[in-house]
C-alpha cells in the first residue's frame, strides 16, 4: 500500500471501475485521542501501538510534550508510541494549539494530576456548530474542582478535599463528559459511579485499558462503574489502538457505491455493526468477519426500503460520524431516506450544499434533518471538505459522480485520516492530486 502523505490541497477524482481488493485501515484517531490522555493519566510508562499519523493524532502528541510528558514515535515503526510519565509541576505556558482540535478537553485530568491546575483554550475541531463543554464542567466542579472561564478558554483548578466513592448523572451520554469522568477518577484513584454513561466502542476502550492498569472497570446500559483495585504496579503498559471503525464505513461505502468487492482489515465487527445493518437494509451485502468487514457490492439486490439514519448517543446508536458516508451511498439507492445529526449540528450545513454542487436534490427539513429521495445520479464539479466527514463523504459520492469532482479542503480530510486517497487509490480508484 502507498505509505506517502498527500500534501496537495485538492484531489480529483474520476468514478470510473469497481473497487476491488483489500485494505487495512489505520489506528481509530477517536479511539486514539482518549487513549493518549487515559495513558498520560494513569502515569505509566506505555507503549501504544495501531496510533494512526492523522493531525489531530500528530497535535494531540505535541500537546503532551508542551505538557511535559516525554513522547517517542518508533523510528521503525511510526505507528508506535511510546508515552513516559511527566516531569512538570508548572502549568505549562501556551497551549494555544489545543484551540485546533476538540479532544483537548482530554488532556485535563492529566494536567490536574502534574500542575494541579488546567488552562487550555475553548477546543476546536471539526467546524460542525456549537459544541459544549458544560457537562465537563459539571463532571470536575462534581470533584471538588473550580471552573473558571473566558474568552480565550477555560481553568479546572483541583479541589482540596479529596473525593473516595463519587457518583454522576449525566443528563445525556456525552462522550466526552464520560471521558472526563472516568480520566478525572482515575487521577482521584476513587471509586466512580457515572449513569447513563456513553457506552461507544471508544470509551469501552478506555475502560479496558484501564482494567489492565489494576482498575475494575464495567458498564451496562444505565451505569458505568470504575474500582481502584490493584494500582501499586509501575510496570509498562501496552495497548493496541483499535482500528478506525469510521475509516472502515467510509470505504466499505465507497466499495458499495462503485459496485465493487473489497476487504477492509484491521476493525472490528462490532463497531461497525450499526452502519453495515443500514447496508443489509438497502440490499447491499456486507458483513463483518473477526476483524474484517467484506462488502459486495458487485451482488447487490437493492430493496427500495427508505433508510433512516439518525446520529445517536444511545447505546448501538448510530455513530454520528457514520451518518455522512451513508448518505453518499444513499443518494444513488431508491428510496426516500431521512438523515439526521443533531450532535454535530453544523455537520449538513457543511456537507449538504456541497452534495448540492454535485447534482444532489436534497430536502433540508431543519439544519440537522434532511430526506432525499433517490436514486441519484450525480455530476462532477468542485467541491470543499469543510469537516473531516465532510471531505470523507465528497470522496465517496465522487467515485458515483460523472466525470471528475474536485475535492479541496483536505487540511480537514488528514486531521482525521492520515491517507484515506491513497487506501482509495489502492483499490483501483482514479485520485490524484491537484496543486494548490
Ligand atoms: C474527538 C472526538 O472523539 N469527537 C467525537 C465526539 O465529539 P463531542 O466531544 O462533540 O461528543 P460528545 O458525545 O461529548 O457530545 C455530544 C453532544 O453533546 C454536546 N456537549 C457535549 C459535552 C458538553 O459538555 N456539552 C455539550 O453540549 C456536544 O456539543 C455534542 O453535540 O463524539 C461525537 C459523537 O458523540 C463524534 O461525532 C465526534 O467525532
Ligand atoms: C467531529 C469529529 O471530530 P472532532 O470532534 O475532533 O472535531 C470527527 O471525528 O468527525
Amino acid at each position: 500500500m502507498p505509505s506517502t502523505v498527500s500534501v496537495a490541497d485538492a484531489i480529483a477524482i474520476r468514478s470510473g471501475e469497481p473497487l476491488i481488493g483489500t485494505v487495512r485501515v489505520d489506528g481509530s484517531k477517536n479511539a486514539a485521542l482518549p487513549l493518549i490522555a487515559a495513558a498520560a493519566a494513569v502515569g505509566r510508562l506505555a507503549h501504544l501501538g495501531n496510533v494512526p499519523q492523522c493531525q489531530d493524532v500528530r497535535t494531540m502528541l505535541d500537546l503532551l510534550r508542551l505538557c511535559g510528558y516525554s513522547v517517542a514515535r518508533s523510528q521503525s515503526n511510526p505507528e508506535e508510541v511510546v508515552i513516559m510519565p511527566i516531569s512538570r509541576t508548572e502549568p505549562p505556558a501556551d497551549l494555544t494549539d489545543a484551540g485546533g482540535i476538540r479532544a483537548s478537553y482530554y488532556l485535563v485530568p492529566a494536567l490536574l494530576a502534574a500542575c494541579g491546575r488546567a488552562r487550555l483554550p475553548w477546543p476546536g475541531g471539526c467546524p460542525v456548530g456549537e459544541r459544549g463543554m458544560d457537562l465537563h464542567f459539571r463532571v470536575y466542579e462534581k470533584f471538588g474542582d473550580q471552573v473558571l472561564l473566558d474568552s480565550l478558554g477555560y481553568q479546572v483548578i483541583r479541589g482540596k478535599r479529596r473525593a473516595t466513592d463519587l457518583t454522576i448523572t449525566l443528563p445525556y451520554r456525552s462522550r466526552g463528559a464520560t471521558v472526563a469522568a472516568v480520566l478525572r477518577a482515575v487521577i482521584e484513584r476513587c471509586r466512580l459511579t457515572v449513569t447513563q454513561p456513553n457506552l461507544s466502542p471508544e470509551v469501552a476502550e478506555i475502560l479496558a485499558f484501564l482494567r489492565e492498569a489494576g482498575w475494575e472497570a464495567s458498564a451496562d446500559d444505565e451505569t458505568l462503574v470504575l474500582v481502584p483495585l490493584h494500582l501499586g504496579g509501575d510496570a509498562p503498559l501496552a495497548w493496541e489502538v483499535p482500528g478506525d471503525k469510521v475509516e472502515a464505513v467510509t470505504l466499505a461505502c465507497a466499495v458499495a457505491i462503485s459496485r465493487g468487492s473489497a476487504q477492509i482489515r484491521g476493525v472490528r465487527a462490532a463497531d461497525v455493526r450499526p452502519a453495515l445493518e443500514a447496508f443489509a437494509w438497502l440490499g447491499i451485502p456486507a458483513h463483518a468477519g473477526a476483524d474484517t468487514v467484506t462488502v459486495q457490492g458487485q451482488d447487490t439486490q437493492l430493496t427500495g426500503q427508505p433508510l433512516r439514519a439518525i446520529a445517536s448517543l444511545a447505546p448501538d446508536g448510530l455513530d454520528a460520524d457514520f451518518e455522512p458516508p451513508l448518505m453518499a451511498l444513499a443518494l444513488g439507492v431508491p428510496g426516500v431516506h431521512l438523515f439526521a445529526d443533531a450532535i454535530n449540528p453544523g455537520r449538513h450545513g457543511n456537507l449538504v450544499p456541497q452534495l448540492a454542487r454535485l447534482g444532489a436534490v436534497i430536502e433540508q427539513l431543519s439544519a440537522t434533518h434532511c430526506r432525499f429521495a433517490g436514486p441519484q445520479r450525480l455530476t462532477g464539479a468542485a467541491v470543499r471538505a469543510g469537516d473531516i466527514r465532510t471531505g470523507s463523504t465528497l470522496i465517496v459520492a465522487a467515485l458515483a459522480a460523472d466525470g471528475t469532482t474536485t475535492v479541496s479542503g483536505l487540511a480537514q480530510l488528514r486531521r482525521g485520516h492520515a491517507d484515506l486517497p491513497g487506501k482509495l487509490r489502492h483499490l483501483g480508484a482514479d485520485i490524484t492530486e491537484e496543486a494548490a
